[in-house]
């Protein structure tokens, strides 16, 4: 027989129904005949009840039944479990109200199904255990706060099973409904703690040994679990209640009496009045169950009312001496599959937790997410850097870019502005032309007509006739200026050469008056020296102007020649090792025959080579020139080079020339430094005016002396001669006759010297120069 089933209803919207038989257990069960009065079909959840007519005892008929889950006999407490504990346990973990509920006659096995606790067969209450502790376990997110409660209806009686002597009653709240007042929540945290408690409830709760059950329940019990939920978005209180009915009994049948029998009828009457309610609540009618009028409705209406999830176990035995009983069972089972349930959760928000809870949820979610945010950051942290680097880069010229645009824009309006300007002096440019055009053509014009007007004038003509004239006779008086100004210019010309002419016998003659002014002051004429060099300084004076260039070479020639013995004593000292007749070189030639030249003037004093060492270079000089003119020798050659300067084809005595030249030359034993000779000009002018004061002259002389050793490297009076390392005078003594053509070769100079070119005589007449020269070569060398 197929449940009646409302219309539209799913199945998880109703009451549940399992059926489960229990094997034989008893001794009629398992010896006694006809025991076979089920069969079942467990994969389709199908029962069949061969029933007989117990009371005539005649035929028997078949009837079908399918229930949700059908248990057979051989099933195990792990079967029950799944097809009725689970879903319901689980749903009061989730905030619901749920319920399991055993139904059945006595002794059908309804505690074992439930509330067996022995190891390896335990009941649903110990398997709801292990379920909602591990379960809680699990979800450290979520915490659980769980208290256990078990109470009994014992005739009609509520009892505290946990705390017996608790004074507690049922009572309605209009927003949680039935609950029970004054009883124990035990908080139990494990299974452990929970099958104590569940134990201790077990010896408080009244049972009885009957025909029908050695350990018959002899109340209604029920284990209560209020299981809270915090952690989440909202706070949930399921309960879940766990019931265990007496069984029904036939008084007749189980032969009860006394209490017992007050017992049966006390189990009896709340069952029938269980009945009632689920018939009422399986029709859908709005007829209120009369659940206040046993105590077991009453505590039971939130479970079989429809707010709960609730799943009824209807436990029946299997033999065929049952069934009158076993047929009510699966009526009642039948019937309870149509009660309609609406469960709700029991859930409170909590916004505050559910705020943190969201925001956890979040922050868990987020955690990968910014995981990998950052490592991501992290490793393109060079590439960032370098885009930002280049934003900023692109930003830079993008500004440059904007600031040379507005330079353009000023550069271009400048520009603007000057063409402007350009094409308005342009315009100006061509009307200021265009006037002048107009003016010029204007006065042309004029002019023409003017000319025209003149040409006709007879006045006019005679005017251009005389400019005409006036024009010839200037032309004619150019000529005749440029006639005279090219005889002037020739005039001047042959003056000028004359001049030059003039001037050159001056200079010419003022050196050799420069050096009889020498030859004087080392003869120790002084006064004449003085009047000598005062004659020729004259000349240089005016001819060049005072401190002419080359009047201060002339004085620094008179200095070398002034001081001539001197330097060839140094020269001589100079001389480390004798040298024969073939000197090596004409320069060794000309150290050591001057060298030997000089001891020779020092040792004669009488004959031929008589005279002062002062005087003695002079001739010797002579001398050396004359050789130097007869034999062409290279000794010649150089000490012409050094003390004569050539003038034109003739020779003439003269340290003019190359005397800074000759300062060079000379051979150098103390360094390769040129002798600093500017002093040499002041010195040569100091001396000539001192006039006979001897002493002083002498004085400069030593002073001089000192610079040649200082600049020449040794000074005067130290070196001794050296007759035995000297070699022998160089050719031979000179003859009367030879001594006579050199002096008469001298007096050709000394003439040619003095021969006057023009001019000379003006310069020399006035003075007393001409005689005394005469005078003093007569006497020396004449
Ligand atoms: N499925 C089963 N397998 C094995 N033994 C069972 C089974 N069901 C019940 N029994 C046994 O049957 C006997 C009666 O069971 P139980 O006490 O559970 O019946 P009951 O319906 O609770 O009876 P009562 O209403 O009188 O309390 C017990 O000895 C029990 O161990």
């Amino acid at each position: 027989m197929a449940p009646k089933k409302h219309k539209d209803q799913p199945d998880d919207d109703r009451l549940h129904v399992v059926v489960r038989i229990r094997p034989p257990v008893r001794d009629d069960e398992k010896f006694g005949e006809g025991s076979e009065a089920l069969q079942v079909d467990k994969e389709r959840n199908l029962l069949w009840l061969l029933s007989k007519d117990e009371e005539n005892g005649k035929g028997a008929s078949t009837k079908q039944y399918v229930f949700d889950r059908v248990l057979w006999k051989d099933s195990k407490q792990i079967d029950a479990w799944e097809a009725a504990g689970v879903s319901v346990t689980k749903g009061a973990m989730e905030g619901y109200q749920a319920c399991v509920m055993c139904y059945g006659q006595t002794g059908a096995g309804k505690s074992y199904t439930l509330a067996n606790n022995k190891p390896g067969s335990e009941g649903i209450m110990v398997q709801a255990f292990n379920y909602i502790f591990e379960t809680a376990a699990q979800d450290r997110s979520l915490k659980y706060e769980i208290h256990l409660s078990f109470v009994q209806i014992y005739l009609d009686n509520l009892s505290d099973l946990l705390q017996p002597s608790n004074a507690i009653e049922i009572r309605e709240d209009p927003k949680d409904g039935v609950y029970v007042a004054g009883v124990t929540w035990e908080p139990v945290s494990t299974t452990q703690q929970a099958m104590n408690a569940l134990d201790r409830g077990n010896r408080n709760r009244a049972t009885a040994s009957t025909r029908m059950n050695a350990d018959s329940s002899r109340s209604h019990a029920c284990l209560m679990l209020s299981i809270k939920c915090t952690g989440g978005p909202r706070t949930l209180i399921g309960k879940l209640y766990l019931v265990d009915l007496a069984g029904s009994e036939r008084v007749k049948k189980s032969g009860v009496e006394g209490s017992a029998f007050d017992e049966a009828k006390a189990i009896n009457q709340s069952l029938t009045t269980l009945g009632r309610c689920i018939e009422i609540l399986a029709s859908g009618k709005k007829e209120r169950p009369p659940f206040r009028e046993s105590k077991l409705t009453r505590l039971l209406s939130n479970a079989i009312g429809g707010g709960a999830k609730t799943t009824l176990i209807v436990c029946v035995a299997p033999t065929v001496s049952d069934q009158f009983e076993t047929v009510n069972s699966l009526e009642f089972g039948l019937q309870a599959m149509n009660v309609i349930v609406k469960a709700k959760i029991n859930a409170s928000t909590d916004y505050n937790s559910l705020t943190a809870s969201l925001m956890n949820q979040r922050d868990m979610k987020l955690k990968p997410l910014r995981e990998l945010e950052c490592k991501v950051l992290q490793e393109l942290q060079p590439q960032l850097d370098e885009v930002i680097e280049l934003e900023l880069q692109c930003k830079e010229l993008a500004l440059q870019i904007a600031i040379a645009e507005e330079q353009d824009e000023q550069d271009l309006i400048e520009a603007n502005e000057l063409k402007a300007q350009a094409k308005r002096d342009e315009e100006e440019h061509r009307r200021v032309m265009a006037k002048l055009n107009d003016e010029r053509s204007h006065i042309a014009s004029e002019l023409e007509q003017v000319l025209l007007r003149l040409s006709d004038n007879p006045e006019m003509a005679r005017i251009q006739k005389a400019h005409e004239a006036e024009k010839e006779q200037i032309a004619a008086r150019s000529r005749e200026l440029q006639d005279s100004l090219h005889s002037a210019e020739l005039r001047a010309a042959h003056e000028q050469q004359g001049l030059q002419v003039s001037f050159e016998g001056a200079m010419h003659t003022a050196r050799n008056l420069g050096q009889i002014a020498a030859y004087l002051l080392q003869t120790g004429s002084y006064e004449e020296a003085a009047d000598f060099y005062s004659q020729a300084k004259a000349i240089f004076d005016a001819t060049l102007g005072p401190g002419h260039e080359k009047t201060l070479e002339w004085q620094q020639d008179l200095f070398f020649l002034i001081n001539a013995p001197t330097i060839q004593r140094i020269t001589r000292s100079m001389s480390s090792e004798s040298v024969s007749s073939e000197a090596a070189s004409a320069h060794e030639w000309w150290v050591h025959n001057l060298q030997d030249k000089s001891v020779r003037a020092t040792e004669s004093t009488d004959g031929e080579e008589t005279g002062l060492i002062q005087g003695w270079w002079m001739q010797n000089l002579f001398d050396m020139k004359t050789r130097s003119r007869q034999g062409g020798d290279e000794a010649g050659a150089y000490l012409s080079n050094l003390f004569a300067k050539a003038n034109g084809e003739q020779t003439i005595f003269t340290p003019r020339g190359t005397i800074s030249g000759a300062a060079g030359s000379l051979p150098q034993p103390s360094g390769a430094e040129k002798p600093d000779i500017r002093f040499a000009s002041s010195w040569v002018e100091r001396v000539f005016q001192l006039g006979d004061a001897a002493d002083q002259v002498e004085e400069q002389m030593g002073k001089a002396v000192d610079w040649l050793a200082e600049a020449f490297g040794t000074h005067r009076g130290k070196l001794a001669p050296q007759p035995a390392a000297l070699p022998k005078p160089m050719g031979t003594p000179r003859s009367a006759a030879s001594q006579q053509a050199d002096d008469a070769a001298v007096a050709a100079a000394v003439h040619a010297a003095l021969a006057t070119p023009r001019g000379m005589s003006d310069i020399v007449d006035d003075r007393p120069m001409a005689g005394a020269f005469h005078k003093m070569f007569h006497s020396q060398h004449l």
